[in-house]
């Protein structure tokens, strides 16, 4: 059927209209946006998301981007013929290999997301864990069927320190983060050392230090599927709780995102989501809409959730 130019016409407003109530809800709250290097897959992609970051800013809303850069530090080190491997979703990470996710992940990737926001106008500004000490990090291994398996120079964070990010979103900036971060020894001291720290790691750190109304994720499938690879499983909404009995069954990366996700629901960020980030402008549908699109996960049980599908009552389901 063909829809009226009127009809269309009204249906811009109802959209416009829908987005209100959450425009209002979350207007002057912090919002932590981990953009993943497999949603980066194209141009026109990318040039979405810095509208759609923009778009948050002027709704009133402060954006912090976080950003990934996985399969772009893949190309580089394949460039350059180093070979790298992941285990339980994490790159061992050599001092050869650091080098390159140090000059990827903050002088290519995060530069080009600077880039594209800034086209909008004078509002990103990238930043590093690295920079005014933001982020200390220890390094760290992960288990794999087991066993304790040595990562390098990957690391876990153990502090945050977000005062020149608030200041920054303070004067109307909008950050832009890269996820490596000054490694502290068992004393507590720097060593001089960077290490190569997860980016959903380091965006649930950063939204529970923030004390972020919300985390969204955007990566390179729908959301959360209760039985990976299985399409018809996508999970809509998942308590913590839930989502803790189900980590021992996750693979790859979804691993450290749902460890993250965890991580920031028990620290008490109110709500995380995974979106598409495949999908153009999956954020504003995620954010305006009274459906929400991907997996959203928050705190507590099943028995502790009421329906919540309001702007007034909580989360979009
Ligand atoms: N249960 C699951 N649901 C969805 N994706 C899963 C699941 N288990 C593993 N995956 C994999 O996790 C990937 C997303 O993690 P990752 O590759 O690290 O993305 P990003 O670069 O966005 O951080 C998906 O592309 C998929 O291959
Ligand atoms: C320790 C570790 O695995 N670090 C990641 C950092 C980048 C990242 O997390 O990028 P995505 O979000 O695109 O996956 C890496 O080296 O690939």
């Amino acid at each position: 059927m063909e829809i009226s130019p009127e009809t269309q016409e009204q249906k811009k407003a109802q959209a416009l209209i829908e987005a209100l109530p959450w425009i209002q809800r979350f207007s002057g709250k912090r919002m932590v946006i981990k953009y993943g290097g497999n949603a980066m897959i194209n141009e026109d992609l990318r040039r979405a998301f810095a509208e759609d970051i923009v778009f948050l800013h002027h709704a009133g809303i402060h954006p912090i981007v976080v950003h990934g850069g996985g399969p772009q530090i893949n190309s580089m080190l394949d460039r350059l013929g180093i070979e790298s491997e992941f285990k339980g979703g994490l790159r061992v990470t050599t001092s050869e290999a650091m080098d390159v996710v140090r000059m990827v992940l903050t002088g290519q990737v995060g530069r080009e997301l600077v880039g594209l926001i800034n086209s909008h106008g004078r509002y990103a500004v990238g930043f590093s864990g690295e920079d005014a000490g933001l982020l200390r990090a220890k390094k760290t291994g992960t288990i794999v069927d087991g066993e304790e398996v040595d990562l390098g120079l990957v690391g876990e964070v153990t502090a945050v320190d977000p005062s020149a990010i608030v200041d920054l979103v303070d004067s109307g900036r909008i950050p832009v983060i890269s996820s490596v971060a000054p490694e502290v020894g068992d004393d507590g001291q720097l060593t001089g050392d960077v290490l190569n720290v997860n980016a959903d790691t380091a965006a649930a750190e950063l939204a529970a230090a923030l004390g972020a109304e919300k985390l969204v994720i955007l990566t390179d499938v729908e959301g959360l599927y209760a039985k990976w690879p299985d399409k018809n499983s996508l999970i809509s909404m998942l308590t913590a709780d839930e989502l803790r009995d189900m980590m021992p069954t996750l693979e790859s990366g979804m691993i450290p995102k749902m460890a993250a996700c965890l991580k920031a629901l028990d620290a008490g960020v109110p709500q995380t989501h995974i979106v598409d980030g495949r999908q153009p402008h999956s954020i504003l549908l995620e954010i305006f809409t009274s459906e929400g699109i991907g997996t959203l996960l928050v705190p507590g049980s099943p028995e502790s959730q009421a329906p919540a599908t309001t702007p007034e009552s909580g989360a979009q389901a």
